[in-house]
């Protein structure tokens, strides 16, 4: 027999998950459920008029997890639990402050992300904006080819450009897999910037380098150079004050003008006015974005949007069914465990 409604623990659910999903939620004995019950991002209205009493909330990227959500809540609250890797939308130190858990969905998504990083080195290498466009608008018939049209920088190594280094702007598990994706392109050079107070990054450079042979050099540097050198950069650090456009104008000057920038983390990284300056004067050869400073608000009369070397995307990194289905099983697990009180399985350290 399940025990009676006053006895469960309440949870707010700011999106249904689906049919495999959501039956973790609906027929745990415990729980009693509440989910926004219509397909798009839930109003902060509801969000706020059910959070009274809940114990937990599993929301995604688009809730604000901030002291007014934290104190409609109330003292009941034992967990957030959100739907992604990355937490820039959860006010850290209310929520240490108040001692409730956050669960996060780290790992599940990485493969899908690195495969994304790639395809989109690909995309703006390879011109692909402009030569999908001459297909979906009907011009191939009437297409003049030419020896050298659409011909972009090829990421792979050939003989006319032996060498091929990657730049990593952050050098986690997101930026790890990415590499290994590259290996087989025959890349030859590692770069990457990573956290100053870490000491841990000649290691970090020797492990890489002792599991990819190939390699002739794997190194952490400093901004500047990872600019120079990079024939692809790649944006997979946080958001945060501490990354914000950390690609600036001063960085864009010193790419290489055959190099490509992707930027699969937060829009905020890249300041969006220097790329589309650098894009029209040709300091680099293209752009693929999947994150975009003030997303969703990106129409079709975004400078980015028109620049032709600019392949951007609506921020479906994570947007296979496998990641999704793994993030939102890891999401129900981490609420479920935060509520009956157990240790949550992807759980992210807060410093009070
Ligand atoms: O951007 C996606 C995430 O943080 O999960």
């Amino acid at each position: 027999m399940h025990s009676s409604t006053s006895h469960k623990h309440k949870v707010v659910v700011t999106r249904n998950l689906g049919p495999d999903i959501m039956p973790l939620l609906l027929d745990h004995p415990d729980l009693e459920v509440i989910t926004w019950p219509e397909d798009r991002v839930c109003d902060r209205s509801w969000f706020l008029a059910n959070l009274p009493g809940a114990s937990g909330a599993l929301v995604m990227l688009s809730e604000k997890i901030n002291a007014e959500a934290l104190d409609k809540a109330g003292r009941t609250l034992k967990v957030v639990s959100t739907m992604s890797v990355r937490y820039d939308h959860v006010d850290l130190d209310a929520i240490a402050q108040r001692g409730v858990k956050l669960g996060h969905t780290p790992d599940v998504l990485t493969d899908a992300v690195a495969d994304l990083s790639v395809m989109l080195a690909l995309m703006a290498g390879r011109n692909s904006k402009e030569t999908t466009s001459i297909v979906q608008n009907g011009e191939w018939p009437n297409f003049n080819w030419a020896p050298f049209s659409f011909c972009g920088p090829q990421l792979s190594a050939s003989s006319f450009s032996p060498t091929r280094t990657a730049g990593f702007i952050g050098f986690g598990r997101i930026a790890q897999a990415t590499l290994a994706r590259l290996i087989p392109f025959g890349f030859t050079h590692c770069l990457f910037t990573g956290n100053p107070t870490s000491n841990s990054s000649s290691s970090v450079a020797s492990s890489i380098q002792a599991k990819y042979p190939t390699l002739k050099a794997v190194r952490r540097v400093g901004l500047d150079e990872l600019a120079r050198e990079s024939d692809v950069v790649f944006v997979l650090a946080p958001g945060g004050d501490k990354t914000y456009h950390i690609v600036n104008e001063a960085f864009l000057k010193q790419m290489k003008k055959t190099a490509v920038l992707v930027n699969t983390s937060r829009g905020t990284l890249v300041d969006s006015d220097a790329l589309i300056k650098a894009l029209r004067e040709g300091w680099l050869w293209g752009a693929g974005l999947d994150v975009v400073e003030g997303e969703p608000n990106i129409g079709l009369d975004h400078p980015l949007v028109r620049e032709p070397r600019c392949v951007v995307l609506p921020h479906i990194g994570s947007a296979t069914n496998e990641s999704r289905l793994g993030m939102a099983t890891l999401a129900a697990q981490n609420l479920i465990a935060g509520v009956l009180g157990e240790p949550l399985p992807a759980e992210l350290k807060l410093t009070k």
